[in-house]
């Protein structure tokens, strides 16, 4: 592995079981987090962007269960295959919330409502430093203040509901960062915010990266967001990555059919005006129940025979990857 990996993620296979039913909700999923850098996952509801980040983490619900793959975490140049060491045995608690830190679409989930703000973001760094309560409260109030939060010293003796929705996710985010964390998941940071909190809170974590060099693992259903914030982009469906390539390549030279339908279903910043907005026809298949080809064939304008057997994942050139047969030839010129 390079120096500059810290986290592989290599043909990853979630599923849930329940008697009968088997919900294969990640299929063969693989990608890497560099340092310093954003990776984007991005697909509608449903794709397997949660179900993706929560077995890095560990934290499946109960009836989940990584059933393939590795996921190598590189902690001070040791390679540790997460899903091979216990859910809460010491090397997974020292990296979930320390190595890795979550930011949660609903900041509510990281805070609790009884404490004071103040109490919180010092009991997390109490929690994750050896130091005194006069320490973690200056350190408290610097990282409050660093993220933007007013009056710091009058705030942070107020409660959760004293805050807005964007003053939370900030608070949030100062939980995620205490412990120095070299990755952060955000799962839909800022979709419950309405949009100029959305950009604030956007650039916040932009500045965080460039101040600590934090690597991002960032969910998304929102392709204008994901421009903004990623450097690699995964298009999941139906938890598979349909393609995965530079934020550029794929956005302004689409190859799966289902990136280029997503593109022209959604409006995004910088998008052609006169471009019209086209729904992708049919709904997403049962997930207990997938076709055994491609997944998206049944919704494909260019499906064929071939489709159903899954197709290989064919590179472009420069990380380029898909995941579509009509792709096969070019591989085969590109040689
Ligand atoms: N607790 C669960 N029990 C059973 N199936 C689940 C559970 N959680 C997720 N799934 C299934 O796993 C698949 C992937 O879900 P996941 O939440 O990862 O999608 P997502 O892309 O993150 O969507 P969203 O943006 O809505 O969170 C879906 O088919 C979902 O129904």
């Amino acid at each position: 592995m390079d120096d500059q990996t810290l986290l592989k993620v290599e043909n990853l296979e979630t599923r849930f079981i329940s008697g009968e039913t088997i919900i294969r909700a990640v299929n063969d999923v693989s990608f890497t987090v560099k340092k310093g850098k954003t990776i984007g996952l991005v697909g509608e509801s449903g794709s397997g962007k949660s179900v993706t980040v929560h077995s890095i983490t560990q934290l499946l619900p109960p009836l989940g269960k990584i059933t393939g793959g590795r996921i190598t975490y590189i902690k001070d140049g040791k390679e540790i295959v997460l899903n091979k060491i216990q859910k809460n045995g010491k090397t997974m608690r020292s990296i979930r919330g320390k190595e890795i830190g979550m930011i949660f679409q609903d900041p509510n989930t990281s805070l609790n409502p009884v404490y004071t703000i103040g109490n919180q973001v010092m009991e997390n760094i109490i929690h994750h430093e050896k130091v005194t309560k006069k320490q973690a409260a200056e350190k408290a109030l610097h990282i409050l203040n660093s993220l933007g939060i007013p009056n710091v010293r009058s705030r942070i003796h107020e409660y959760p509901h004293q805050f807005s929705g964007g003053m939370k996710q900030r608070v949030g985010i100062a939980m995620s960062m205490v412990g120095n964390p070299k990755i952060l998941i955000a799962d839909e940071p800022t979709t419950a915010l309405d949009v100029t909190i959305q950009l604030q809170i956007l650039e916040l974590m932009k500045n965080i990266q460039g101040e600590y060099g934090t690597s991002i693992i960032f969910i998304t259903h929102n392709l204008g967001i994901v421009a903004h914030m990623a450097d690699e982009i995964g298009v999941m469906y139906m938890g598979r990555i349909v393609e995965y390539g530079f934020t550029r390549q794929v956005l302004t030279s689409p190859k799966h059919p289902y990136t280029e339908a997503l593109l022209q279903s959604v409006p995004y910043v910088g998008m052609n005006k006169q471009a019209r907005l086209k729904t992708i026809k049919g709904n997403t298949p049962d997930p207990a129940a997938l076709p055994e080809g491609c997944t998206f064939a049944p919704r494909c304008e260019y499906a064929t025979e071939a489709c159903n057997v899954y197709p290989d994942e064919f590179h472009l050139g420069g990380g380029h990857k898909v995941s579509c047969w009509l792709h096969k030839e070019r591989e085969e010129q590109l040689g």
